[in-house]
């Protein structure tokens, strides 16, 4: 991974990468808190010590408000017009976005495979937005991580805002540049996912659902409301621009949960917990027995609270995906229907996540991809119309 992200070759660093671009927490005792973002948002008008979810919300209208005006002007679709300023080597930008494509490929196969049916200038830019997550999580996540240090992350901040005001550092920089140039993009979860790093270099617990609610906004739910503006609204939809980001930074939280939920074993092995610490507490679970790894009736329990609320988040997704254009949908659906069935893998494990990884087989693989097809027919309209039969 890091080979294929970080080696810059000498050839491409000779060349003017300029060229490339065309101009607090509450605690609840012994209560999950599912409540989703939604409702959070009128409670935050009218509570001022506001929850994570309710502050989040606030960068979800945020979001929405860029893409709200355009979709009024039934121009959203920004991918197709490629201006040329006269500037722009458009063969080594190519080069840049068929790299981008490479690394999702390698990296995450399923998923590059949806992609292959949006339309190309909204395939390469989501690529190009992948591999920036990607090498974000590689900073703290990756082999080099134990020498990331706070000055580090500032130099990958500084190289986000370079790049977003038209100067890349390297190639898959030069993608993303060219990206945000196209798309009605904004920086603001580009850095909070930034923010996210940080806060998993010097934080391993988390009190309360509100604390881990946050973290996993600012990993996981910073990429919907990164990709939606690329992967476009469809025309016909009549749901409002909030309800869409609302559910694409849903699904960003329920795979993060899911992430979290199969991966308890190996984040303890590391001295990570990423579990609400109250819950765990309420269900009479310490960390000695999170480390001691086995499973009991109380884990078993908490388990299950903790897979219900992660299937919340999953269907609060689903109601906005048929309000994506056409061609975004089926990506879409693929990886909320084989990420959901992680959670279904944890319990066929009987809960064990200590010493045995969940995980989708090919088998079942090969047959929601074809279930993520069958749903991605259904847009907007018709979605509602088959709901009021
Ligand atoms: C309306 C609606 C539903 C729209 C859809 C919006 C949308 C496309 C949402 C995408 C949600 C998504 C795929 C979120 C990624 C969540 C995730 C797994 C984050 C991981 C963070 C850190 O986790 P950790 O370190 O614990 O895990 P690892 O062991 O390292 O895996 C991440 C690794 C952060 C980095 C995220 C990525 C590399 C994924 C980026 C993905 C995209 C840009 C493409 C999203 C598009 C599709 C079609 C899914
Ligand atoms: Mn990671």
């Amino acid at each position: 991974m890091s080979a294929i992200l970080w080696v810059v070759s000498p050839k491409e660093n000779a060349q003017s990468l300029l060229s490339l671009i065309p101009r607090n927490g509450r605690r609840r005792r012994c209560k999950f808190n599912s409540r989703l973002s939604l409702s959070a948002y009128s409670n935050a008008v009218a509570n001022p010590s506001r929850s994570s979810e309710e502050r989040v919300y606030e960068l979800v209208l945020k979001q929405a408000a860029l893409v709200r005006e355009l979709r009024k002007e039934s121009a959203l679709d920004l991918g197709k017009t490629i201006e040329t300023d006269g500037t722009t080597d458009w063969n080594l930008l190519n080069k840049a976005y068929e790299r981008c494509g490479e690394v999702c490929a390698e990296y995450a196969k399923t998923f590059y495979l949806g992609t292959l049916l949006m339309t190309p200038e909204r395939r390469r830019a989501i690529w190009a937005i992948y591999v920036w997550c990607r090498r974000t999580d590689e900073l703290v996540d990756g082999p080099n991580a134990s020498h990331i240090t706070p000055k580090a992350m500032e130099r990958w901040e500084k190289r986000l805002t370079d790049l977003f005001e038209g100067r890349p550092y390297d190639m898959y920089d030069a993608a993303l540049s060219d990206t945000v140039s196209k798309f009605p993009v904004d920086v603001q979860p580009f850095k909070d996912m930034i923010e996210g790093m940080r806060l998993d270099l010097r934080k391993s617990r988390y009190d309360n659902f509100d604390e881990l609610y946050l973290y996993c906004y600012y990993v996981a739910g910073t990429v919907g409301l990164m990709s939606v503006p690329v992967m476009g609204i469809a025309p016909k939809s009549k749901v409002s621009t909030e309800r869409i980001y609302n559910a694409a930074l849903a699904l960003g939280i329920a795979n993060q949960l899911t992430n979290i939920l199969r991966d308890v074993g190996e984040d303890a092995r590391r001295g990570r917990i990423y579990l609400p610490q109250d819950e765990l507490a309420c269900s009479g679970l310490s960390d000695e027995d999170i480390f001691r790894g086995k499973v009991t009736d109380k884990w078993r329990s908490f388990m299950k609270g903790q897979i219900k609320r992660a299937r919340m988040f999953f269907d609060e997704a689903e109601k906005g995906v048929a309000e994506l254009s056409s061609a975004s949908r089926w990506p879409v659906w693929a990886s909320l229907l084989l990420y959901r069935q992680i959670l279904d893998a944890i319990e066929a494990n009987d809960y064990n996540n200590f010493t045995k990884r969940a995980y989708v087989g090919k088998a079942k693989k090969l047959v929601s991809l074809p279930a993520a097809y069958g749903r991605a027919l259904l847009g907007p309209s018709k979605l509602v119309e088959l709901v009021k039969r």
